[in-house]
């Protein structure tokens, strides 16, 4: 059994960020909802206790069932995890005079405590909070403070319930890695061997024995997340994986050939299907962004659909789902307002009567990616840009014709292979150029032009949910527009923007 740590989530802006140093240290955790989680059962090695935008203070905050877990399984509560621990168990959380936030240093810590193994006494932390523990129960012994919050860190005496004020998994607190190593690994005695090849090995024994002789479709985009995905179920059924790569007409420039080519020497059962006017016929005269989204979408089920019974008696559809769009989904913020409808989040219509296999819905994507190159994937296709499902759909404003496509292929082909010759795709976490429906004057050989206009992207960002806009080089982006104006018909002006996200987002629409 694979052994794990449970992190609860009260809500904090960090919850993620605990995960992520937790496996950092090769040791599997799950985020869960503070209300709402599986069965604690032998493979649970400890418990922490998120942060939370609540205060212990206030008529119901959320809770924690001290009592069930307290003295049977090690648990470090972090911030608001310590606060409620210490306040309603003989302690006391007041406001406090004024709010921390931001770096602050320990002045004392209790050097023996297995918690502070290897830790300078004055090391730095990361604060933020309004509240601060006041008094603690008889039975509580802090362990570290600074020069404001005498109750930095505690322990529940001859247990291994812990509490900290600060929050180790931010970067900004120096040893906040070492204290997650040392409540992790000494005090809860995980082994650490959760790595790239071991979860290779466990993923795919898991799918064989899950699948048997079934047969799986899945969506191959040429992204890093399909792809993945269709490696390890390759893996896992060989010819039972069924591919399919969908033309839809809003790929970048050879992308359909090109895509099939790399695939072709990994031994995958991959088909193309050349659905462009499908999508085309169905975009015609849409200018709303979410109706184009709606219709993208509804056209790949149609496709896929088709796809699917084609290959005969199939039980289960592959995805690439990976778990930030799990964790959204079951987060305990509650629901948020649609920006934009994702084509592929939505579930299946009914009448698909698939079941859903998705092997990488517990990794990050930089997960996925060391998963892909302990599967030797090649590294070309793990450092792609992520590319959106409807494709350059969203990147041309208003309505979507084939004509506008070819131009925007051909512009944004001349953008990213500078981004490459110029050594700077690597550095930049996502590029496209987008369509603009507008005209301007421009002079071309003495000639008058009225012609539309390219935007160029870049962005750099962690995971999508914010960015930032790129600081490309001015003579890289000299010669891009350049190129792009001498060489693409229809272009005679391109603009490169600089909006971060938020409030501005990533793609167009
Ligand atoms: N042209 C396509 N043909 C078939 N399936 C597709 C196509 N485009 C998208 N999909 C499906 O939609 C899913 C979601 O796309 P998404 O862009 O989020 O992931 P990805 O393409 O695998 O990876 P990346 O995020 O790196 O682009 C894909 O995993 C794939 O299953
Ligand atoms: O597979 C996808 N289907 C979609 O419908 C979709 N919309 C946006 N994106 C990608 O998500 C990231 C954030 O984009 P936004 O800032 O525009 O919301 C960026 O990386 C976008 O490219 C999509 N990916
Ligand atoms: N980051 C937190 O967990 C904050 C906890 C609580 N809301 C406070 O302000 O003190
Ligand atoms: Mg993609």
């Amino acid at each position: 059994m694979q052994e794990k740590i449970l992190i609860l989530d009260f809500g904090s802006q960090f919850t993620q960020l605990i995960a992520r140093r937790v496996r950092e240290l090769n040791i599997y955790c799950e985020i869960h909802p503070f209300n709402h989680f599986p069965e604690v059962d032998s493979s649970v090695k400890g418990i922490i206790l998120s942060g939370s935008p609540y205060s212990v203070r206030q008529e119901n905050p959320p809770t924690f069932d001290f009592e069930k877990f307290h003295g049977t399984l090690p648990i470090l509560g972090v911030c608001y995890g310590a606060q409620y621990m210490a306040h309603f168990h003989g302690g006391e959380v007041l406001p406090s005079s004024t709010r921390e936030y931001g770096r602050a240093n320990l002045q004392y810590i209790n050097a023996q405590n297995p918690l502070f193994r290897m830790i300078q006494p004055d090391s730095q932390v990361w604060m933020s909070h309004a509240d601060t523990i006041a008094t603690i129960g008889a039975n509580f012994e802090v362990i570290a403070s600074t020069d404001t919050v005498k109750v930095a860190a505690y322990q529940v005496t001859g247990t291994q319930t812990y509490g900290i004020q600060f929050h180790p998994e931010v970067t900004h607190s120096t040893d906040g890695k070492q204290l997650l190593h040392n409540f992790l690994v000494d005090i809860c005695g995980c082994k650490q061997d959760w790595t790239a090849d071991s979860f290779v090995e466990t993923t795919i024994a898991a799918l064989k024995e899950k699948l048997g002789d079934d047969k799986v479709v899945l969506g191959l985009s040429g992204g890093v997340d399909s792809s993945v995905a269709a490696v390890l179920l390759h893996h896992a059924i060989g010819k039972n994986l069924h591919c399919i790569f969908v033309d839809n007409g809003l790929l970048r420039k050879d992308e359909y050939q090109s895509v099939l080519d790399s695939y072709q020497h990994m031994g995958l059962n991959i088909k193309g299907v050349d659905a462009k006017q499908r999508f085309y016929d169905a975009l015609a005269g849409l200018t709303d962004p979410e109706k184009k989204r709606k219709a993208i979408g509804r056209v790949f089920i149609e496709v896929f659909d088709d796809a699917a019974h084609e290959v005969q008696d199939v039980k289960w559809l592959g995805q690439g789902t990976i778990y930030p769009d799990v964790i959204e989904s079951v987060s305990v913020k509650g629901p948020s307002a649609t920006i934009k409808s994702h084509h592929n989040v939505g579930g299946l219509p009914d009448f698909m009567k698939l079941k859903v296999v998705e092997p990488l819905n517990t990794l990050f994507k930089d997960e996925v990616r060391r998963v892909g190159a302990a599967l030797g994937i090649d590294p070309n296709i793990l450092g792609r840009h992520p590319f959106p499902g409807p494709g350059l759909a969203i990147r041309i404003l208003g309505e979507v014709t084939s004509e506008k496509v070819a131009i925007l292929q051909e512009a944004d082909a001349i953008y990213i292979n500078n981004l490459r010759a110029g050594g700077v795709y690597d550095k930049v976490w996502q590029a496209g150029s987008i369509f603009l429906p507008v005209q301007s004057v421009g002079v071309m050989g003495d000639e008058r032009t009225y012609e539309n206009v390219i935007c160029l992207r870049a962005v750099e960002s962690l995971d999508g949910m914010t960015a930032d806009w790129c600081h490309l080089p001015y003579d890289l982006l000299a010669k891009i527009s350049n190129e792009i104006i001498n060489n693409v018909k229809g272009i005679n002006r391109v603009v490169y923007d600089i909006s971060s996200k938020p409030p501005a987002t990533i793609e167009w629409e």
